[in-house]
């Protein structure tokens, strides 16, 4: 039997990756000394696991040290905190990211405001959100950033786009958004009051879709034609037992009716990895900038 001919219409998350990543190794091979990306979990966390061990994997293939640090599920917030600042004053470890979800009494914002700018590898410092908001995306949130790339490799041209982007989590809508429109395209953002999803969602010439709901978006609530990103990462047990991961895209019905859409696994997940890896370059380079590295 043949293989089937390629879905042109699938966006391949994967070789997007791969790409990126490939660049991200030219640029660790020029180095001789990196230090390493630290990935936080507070407690344990198992919608983190796949993100974890991807990036350990993506840090892998790009050159870059990584090191997995578990912390127990009861450490303080001050004990969290002091931990960070040690971090940063470690010139062995180039950045950290933080996992979500961290447990009730932690207080994630102001974890991520204690690591420091040039050591922010997710882009989740409110100093680092803030700088969106002037259009400096080089540092963003791996997630968002791989929304608008994914995009580009549409062919589509992103100025006067329209794009309704649904889910305004501060860590994928709402920077997603911005970035969205830091590159020209006309954003309406949708969440949870909105009164009607579908007539916003059917009037866009992209789909973004960030809610964390399995089989949220169907073929009636796009255009024909329409370009659908899947951000959304579902674990659900199929009818033997098995656990699978989906987006939050009715991938199948979806795919008769839209020009372009990410697949989920393979979409959206392999490039929030890759961006990660490609944003701890970018704080190398602005670590020798401002002249804590040579
Ligand atoms: N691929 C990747 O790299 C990543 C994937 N994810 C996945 O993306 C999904 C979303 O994650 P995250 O943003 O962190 O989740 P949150 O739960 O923080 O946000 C979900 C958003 O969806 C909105 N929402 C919920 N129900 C509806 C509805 N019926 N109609 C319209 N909007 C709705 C919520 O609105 P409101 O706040 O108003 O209730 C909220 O803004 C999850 O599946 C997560 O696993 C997340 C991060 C990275
Ligand atoms: N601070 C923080 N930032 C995040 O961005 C964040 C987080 N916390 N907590 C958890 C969620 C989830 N998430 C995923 C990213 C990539 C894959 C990924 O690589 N997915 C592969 C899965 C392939 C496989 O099964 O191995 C794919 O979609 O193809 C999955 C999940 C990021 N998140």
């Amino acid at each position: 039997m043949t293989a089937a001919p390629p879905d042109h219409r699938l966006i391949d998350g994967r070789k997007i990756a791969t790409d990126i990543l490939r660049e991200c190794k030219n640029y660790t091979d020029e180095q001789h000394a990196l230090g390493r990306v630290v990935s936080i979990c507070i407690g344990d966390v198992p919608e983190t696991e796949v993100y974890v061990r991807n990036q350990a994997r993506g840090a892998m293939r790009a050159g870059l040290p990584f090191e997995q640090v578990n912390w127990d599920a009861n450490i303080t917030q001050n004990e969290a905190k002091q931990v960070i600042q040690q971090m940063n004053d470690d010139a062995s470890i180039l950045g950290m990211i933080i996992q979500r979800p961290t447990p009730e009494h932690i207080n994630i914002r102001t974890l991520q405001s204690a690591v420091h700018p040039l050591k922010d590898v997710e882009g989740m410092n409110p100093a680092s959100i803030g700088n969106i908001v002037y259009s400096d995306v080089a540092l963003a949130p791996c997630t968002a950033a791989a929304s608008v790339e994914l995009i580009k490799q549409t062919g589509l041209k992103l100025e006067g786009l329209e794009v309704v982007m649904i889910g305004h989590s501060e860590i994928v809508g709402k920077p997603a958004a911005m970035m969205l429109m830091a590159e020209g395209a006309t954003v309406t953002v949708c969440h949870h009051l909105t009164r009607s999803v579908a007539m916003h969602s059917r009037r866009a010439d992209v789909v973004v879709v960030a809610v964390g709901n399995a089989g949220f978006l169907g073929p009636d609530m796009i255009k024909p034609g329409a370009a659908v990103i899947d951000i959304g990462i579902n674990q659900i047990q199929d009818e033997d037992g098995n656990f699978e991961i989906v987006g939050d895209v009715q991938t199948e019905a979806v795919t008769e009716v839209a020009g372009w859409i990410t697949p989920v696994p393979g979409g959206v997940g392999p490039v929030t990895v890759a961006i990660l890896i490609r944003n701890a370059i970018v704080a190398h380079k602005r670590q020798i900038a401002a002249g804590w590295i040579e």
